[in-house]
């Protein structure tokens, strides 16, 4: 087990939760229509952003997915899947920030899209 230290280990950890999003009976429709190769380098950019300090990603992620018809299980699937991930490869201070934050965007899109 390893830390989070390089844009690589990004590239892995997304790589790998993308593969399980695409499958999951819960959310893969969400993701299924997506050009992934368009789509992954700008969530492995935005990571990038909150965990390694390193710019690159300015777009208004919130507001993506303020069209999608997210509900309370679809994000509980999601944060399962992506904190699984996280917990497959990698231990430390950033393993444990990115479970943090994703838990506090996931609550703060589900307080914003959720009627
Ligand atoms: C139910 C939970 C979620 C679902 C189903 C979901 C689904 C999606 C979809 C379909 C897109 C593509 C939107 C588009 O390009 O128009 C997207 C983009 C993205 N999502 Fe999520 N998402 C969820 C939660 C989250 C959370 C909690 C985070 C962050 C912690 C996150 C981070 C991102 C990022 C960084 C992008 C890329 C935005 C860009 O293109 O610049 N998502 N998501």
């Amino acid at each position: 087990m390893k830390e989070i230290e390089t844009k690589q280990d990004l590239v892995l950890l997304i790589d790998v939760f993308y593969q399980k999003l695409v499958q999951d009976e819960v959310v893969s429709h969400f993701f299924k229509h997506l050009d992934l190769e368009e789509h992954l380098p700008r969530v492995v950019q935005f990571w990038s952003f909150i965990l390694l300090d390193e710019a690159g990603y300015s777009a208004n992620m919130m507001e993506k997915h303020a069209k999608l018809d997210l509900n309370q299980e679809s994000f509980e699937r999601w944060l399962k899947l992506f904190h699984e991930t996280i917990d497959q490869f990698f231990v430390g201070e950033k393993a444990d920030l990115a479970k943090q934050r994703s838990t506090l965007i996931g609550w703060t899109m589900k307080t914003k899209f959720i009627k």
